[in-house]
């Protein structure tokens, strides 16, 4: 059995002009968290639902355990929606407000035929909300009558429905109240643990991504700059972007805090449907060479399980 449960091969997703996901090849390991990080707009959201094909890639192919499933038909489409699912940022927006949340969760057994029958059901989503830490006994009750950390497990009870193995966790917490913010990362984290689930876990916030990924992934205008363990994008980053998200993170010893040294990026982030040429990130790399080749650069190894699409690491074409 291969260690990569998902594969992304020079994925692109447009969308008009605009070149949301531009050329990715990203692998997923079984069992990890993936944390993807960048700013709004940079395609992680795209690139997200690529993975689950829940939008159609303009080029390349995307591997779920082995089998192509940008060519697979709907069999196999079918066993792919079954085997993956997402959690959203907002699980108000994500819920029908005129649905319990009993029946909410229990929507996608009878999608997959699972659980057959009232009793059978009913048992089964009482057990989902017990994982999550819900009472089963509110299963009867509408959305808008839990709070926004319970709505997330309501959420995250309806994404368990089908026994995934892959989950995209696109910024579980960005919508949630501070103090609750962590109970759901710890939530997040056990059932990882239990269900033996592979995340990607999608987020603006490279602080809280760092908390929880085994590895991470960098995005800038629709690529992957920096790929590596969290430990070295954090503590060494090898791309310039990273080393300007890496600085704006505040550290929580203040003797190191007051040295901190900020870089703050200047120029806006250019349109997604016009991007420079050569390095995209050329019109705001502190670290920009004249002459910087004037092709993209791909991923080059940095270290042991790092990587980073900079001229700085060696001049390749693609
Ligand atoms: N369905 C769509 N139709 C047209 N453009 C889209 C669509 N979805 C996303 N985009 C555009 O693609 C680009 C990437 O968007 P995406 O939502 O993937 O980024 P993101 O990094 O997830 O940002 P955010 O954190 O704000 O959600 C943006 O310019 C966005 O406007």
């Amino acid at each position: 059995m291969s260690d990569v449960l998902v594969r992304a091969s020079d994925l692109k997703v447009h969308f008009g002009d605009v070149r949301a996901v531009d050329g990715v090849d990203l692998e997923v390991r079984r069992g990890e968290t993936l944390g993807l990080v960048g700013e709004s707009g940079c395609g992680k959201s795209t690139l997200g639902n690529a993975l689950l094909r829940l939008v159609e890639p303009t080029n390349g192919t995307v591997e779920f355990d082995g089998v192509d499933v940008t060519a697979a038909g709907r069999r196999e489409l079918r066993a792919l929606r079954r085997r993956t699912a997402m959690i959203f940022q907002d699980p108000y927006a994500s819920l029908d407000p005129r649905r319990t949340v009993a029946e909410s969760i229990g929507e996608p057994l009878a999608i997959h035929k699972l659980h057959q029958g009232r009793a059978a059901r009913r048992a089964r989503v009482g057990e989902l909300m017990e994982v999550v830490g819900l009472d089963p006994r509110l299963g009867g009750r509408y959305p808008h009558e839990f709070s926004g950390g319970q709505r997330q497990r309501v959420g995250i009870a309806r994404a368990l429905a089908g026994e995934p193995d892959f989950v995209v966790c696109d910024e579980p917490i960005a919508s949630l109240d501070v103090s609750v913010q962590a109970q759901v990362v710890n939530l997040l984290v056990r059932l990882q643990r239990e269900l033996g689930l592979t995340y990607l876990f999608v987020s603006h916030d490279l602080a809280a991504v760092r908390q929880v990924a085994d590895r991470v992934a960098v995005m800038y205008l629709g690529r992957v700059v920096e790929l590596g363990d969290g430990a070295s994008v954090s503590s060494a980053p090898a791309h310039p972007y990273t080393e300007a998200l890496v600085s704006a993170v505040p550290v929580p010893e203040p003797s190191r805090e007051r040295s901190r040294r900020r870089i703050v990026l200047t120029g806006d982030v250019p349109s997604p449907a016009d991007p420079p040429s050569g390095c995209r990130f050329r019109t705001r790399c502190p670290k920009v060479f004249e002459p910087c080749p004037d092709h993209d650069p791909v991923l080059q190894p940095t270290g042991p399980e790092q990587a980073a699409a900079c001229h700085l690491h060696g001049v390749t074409d693609r």
